[in-house]
């Protein structure tokens, strides 16, 4: 049993929240300002709090606020050097928050699978702490990464949620249009991605080879995949990346001084 905070409860703290909760196995204490958001937490934690003091007592620390307000939130939490605090916030540098506090700090990039214990995470940190790598396990998957790759791990298993969720929601539009009924269009569109990228995730061969299973010679796919290969799909989907990992290295830019 870990003793785990959440402070900031809004999409991400959430998510955490409710993740952890499936498990059964940690007692977490939920901090907010706002109380609604406190309110919507309240069923998958131990206890929730507005007092970020009362968070401070904890074996692991999730830092889950925008990092516009971060700065204001690690002015106020006094944490002692065993603990460990985990900081979620785009951009802000694992070395900002470590000059604000004496516990140990780990920088991940989660996302909102958290929720359903199928979250990709990116972690960079120098120790590994085993409070922390148990909770990840619970959350889902993790990958270890040196801090300089966090901008883009934020644009592809931070905010790629979000670029899926569009990715679905046009392939669903597309079948529609094409006459399919519209319930059925999305739970296909989803259970599609779900089972194509459980099927990349076990597979040993690359996504080359897995396009070529399905494509039976003289059938549909490959009339799709030369729309898609003569297409400029792979370039905007590059841009759409780096546009959001220039963003993180924007943000991170904010916190140079400080
Ligand atoms: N959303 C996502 O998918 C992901 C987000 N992140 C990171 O997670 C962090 C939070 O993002 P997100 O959940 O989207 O943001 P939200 O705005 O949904 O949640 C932040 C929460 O923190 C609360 N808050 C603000 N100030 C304080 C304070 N001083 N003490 C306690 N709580 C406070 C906010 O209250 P109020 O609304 O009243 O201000 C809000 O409920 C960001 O740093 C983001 O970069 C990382 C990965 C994915
Ligand atoms: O959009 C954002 O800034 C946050 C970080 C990654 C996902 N959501």
């Amino acid at each position: 049993m870990t003793d785990v905070s959440v402070i900031g409860c809004g999409h991400m703290g959430s998510a955490l929240i409710r993740g952890l909760d499936r498990t059964g196995t940690h007692r977490v204490v939920a901090c907010d300002l706002d109380t609604s958001a406190l309110e919507a937490v309240e069923p998958y934690c131990a206890e929730t709090t507005t007092d970020i003091a009362s968070a401070a007592d904890a074996d692991v620390v999730f830092v889950a606020v925008k990092p516009k307000v971060i700065a204001a939130v690690l002015a106020d939490l006094d944490l002692p050097a065993d603990a460990t605090l985990v900081t979620i916030a785009a951009g802000v540098p694992r070395s900002f928050v470590e000059s604000h506090t004496d516990a140990t700090v780990v920088r991940i990039m989660p996302n909102l699978a958290a929720e359903l214990g199928e979250m990709a995470a990116a972690v960079s940190w120098d120790d590994v702490d085993d409070d922390v790598r148990d909770i990840l396990d619970d959350l889902g998957e993790f990958v270890e990464i040196e801090e300089g790759e966090m901008d883009v791990a934020t644009a592809l298993n931070g905010s790629g949620p979000a670029f899926v969720y569009y990715l679905i929601g046009a392939m669903r539009k597309a079948a529609v249009a094409e006459g399919l009924d519209p319930d059925a269009a999305t739970t296909l569109a989803a259970q599609t991605f779900k089972g194509a990228a459980e099927t990349v995730v076990q597979s040993d061969e690359d996504t080359d080879a897995l396009i070529d299973a399905v494509a039976t010679e003289g059938g549909t796919t490959i009339e799709g995949m030369e729309v898609l290969w003569d297409s400029d799909v792979e370039s905007v989907l590059a841009e759409t990346l780096g546009a959001a990992a220039e963003r993180s290295r924007e943000l991170a830019g904010g916190f140079d001084d400080e």
